[in-house]
């Protein structure tokens, strides 16, 4: 495809230059011998990130993601030969306010603005009270998988068992399909999404290395080894299907260009009905998807009656003020590897424990059968809360029956009353609960003494401004951990001494 030739400002002002996802140079494919090195790189790289590592070992998981990215890195440079220069997102807003109203968006009273620390978000325009109607977006204008039927995937869609299972990926395929379709309907939407993120696929190995000791730096690890997988297996698909999808995308897939639509995805995408009420699909709001988070009540919905997503106020706003929207109560860790931003007054945050019942241990059978008795699984993920109750019900319950003896297993396995255990006040002998606290304490403490650096240190590295935004993040995200643990600790010890 050759040059743009659509006029339009290059707006220069006080504000950093956002890129936008208009290609504003020439597109070139690689050359033939590149085309091959990428292809055997492709081919090893399927190869590493699709081995499968020993159940959760952080070592072998980091080892890992050094070759994973010792390869994505070759890769990356090779297809920066067809890398496009883009142009300023922040031009494309007043196109894009108007394509929304053609298509009977309701967005009158609020607008798009630039707010530092957030990038780009809603500000109200007018004063609004809680419960008023801040937007309204069309089904007309969202991207969601039910569009992949109407465009270009559709045939490879139908053949590929990963999208018919991964909705996400369908719709980030779906995504790049309309980023390079000539025409697509969806241009001005495209235009002003970011040209970038900071979700865990954008950090460098020293960023992540800053993860270290930290229980979310497993699930970003996977994160990435994931997203490197999936490259791999559409990079070698795309270059020997026929199909419209791969023909089209074989001359620009690269490694940042699908970073960058799963990024586009997992940080933005909702569910809505399908346009039969049968089913959930994943969607792009356009619009919705400029609302940044905080804590809140959930305050969108989809009006079936007139097909619209509705955005409604979950608080008074005064105009000038930014608008935001609650995500859900989702934990830093998880705002960490699938938003790309860390919440530090997250209110439902929490922190990853896994625990489990040994096999080894000869009481296993009759542990394991009360907590199935309870739902509770014998080895998994439980959560140490933020807050002035640290521990929930389904962790107390594990820990009560992983520390019990014969004779209270005994006890507990008869009793008509175990669905107790998951209560404070569940009457238990001293003997277990002092038992659990220490065993808990001991696990906290455990968890505190792996990260390399202390509180006081993470402040001082955060009162640097040099920092990149990423290197920034990893900071911030053990900052909340290790403020979560100290206030478990305390809590714990707490118990001990009652
Ligand atoms: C749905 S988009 C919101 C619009 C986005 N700010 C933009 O410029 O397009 C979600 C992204 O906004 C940013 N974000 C949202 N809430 C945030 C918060 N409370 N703090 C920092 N960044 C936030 C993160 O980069 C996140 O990935």
């Amino acid at each position: 495809m050759g040059k743009k030739s659509r006029g339009r400002a290059h707006v220069r002002g006080a504000l950093p230059v956002q890129e936008t996802n208009v290609e504003d140079g020439v597109r070139k494919p690689l050359s033939r011998q590149k085309r091959s090195e990428v292809n055997s790189l492709v081919e090893r790289l399927l190869k590493v990130s699709s081995t499968i590592l020993p159940a959760p070992h952080a070592d072998k998981e980091w080892e890992s993601h050094l070759k994973i990215e010792k390869l994505v890195e070759k890769i990356r440079k090779i297809e920066s030969d067809m890398k496009i220069p883009v142009a300023d997102r922040r031009a494309y807003i007043e196109e894009f306010t108007t394509w929304m109203k053609v298509y009977g968006a309701e967005i009158d009273g609020v607008k798009i603005s630039h707010f530092p620390g957030y990038g780009y978000g809603i500000e109200a325009e007018k004063n609004f009270a809680q419960g008023d109607l801040l937007l309204a977006v069309p089904r007309k204008v969202m991207l969601t998988t039910e569009n992949i039927q109407d465009s270009l995937l559709d045939p490879l869609f139908r053949t590929d068992a990963m999208l018919q299972h991964m909705p996400n990926v369908a719709l980030s395929l779906l995504l790049l399909v309309e980023k390079f379709k000539a025409d697509s309907f969806w241009k001005p939407y495209i235009a002003v999404l970011p040209t970038e993120y900071t979700t865990v696929l954008y950090f460098k190995t020293n960023e992540l290395q800053e993860l270290k000791g930290s229980p979310s730096l497993e699930p970003a690890l996977k994160q990435c080894r994931n997203i490197a997988r999936q490259y791999a297996y559409f990079s070698t698909l795309f270059q020997k299907s026929s199909d419209p999808a791969s023909v089209l995308l074989r001359e620009v897939f690269t490694y940042e260009q699908y970073c960058w639509a799963v990024s586009t995805v997992m940080t933005r995408q909702n569910f809505v009905p399908s346009s039969d009420g049968g089913t959930m699909l994943n969607a792009l709001i356009p619009m919705w998807d400029m609302c940044n988070h905080n804590n809140g009540k959930l305050s969108t919905d989809f009006n079936a009656e007139q097909n619209r997503s509705e955005c409604m106020a979950c608080r008074d706003y005064q105009a000038g003020e930014q608008i935001f929207i609650s995500y859900g109560p989702r934990t830093n860790s998880e705002f960490f590897v699938h938003n790309g931003f860390v919440y530090p007054d997250n209110e439902h945050d929490g922190l990853r424990l896994r625990l489990g019942i040994s096999r080894d241990d000869p009481l296993q059978p009759e542990r394991a059968q009360l907590l199935g008795r309870l739902g509770i699984p014998a080895s998994g993920d439980f959560m140490l809360k933020k807050g002035p109750d640290p521990v929930d019900g389904r962790l107390l319950a594990f820990l009560r029956v992983f520390n019990m003896g014969p004779d209270h297993l005994k006890h507990w396995l008869s009793s008509e009353r175990s669905c107790d255990l998951v209560y404070p006040d569940c009457a238990l002998t001293t003997e277990v609960e002092s038992k659990m606290w220490i065993f808990l304490l001991n696990r906290i403490r455990l968890l505190q003494r792996a990260y390399t650096t202390t509180v006081e240190d993470d402040c001082k590295i955060l009162k640097h401004a040099h920092l990149t935004p990423c290197y920034r993040m990893a900071v911030q995200l053990r900052v909340t951990e290790k403020k979560l643990l100290e206030a478990a600790e305390e809590y714990v010890k707490q118990r001990i001494k009652a």
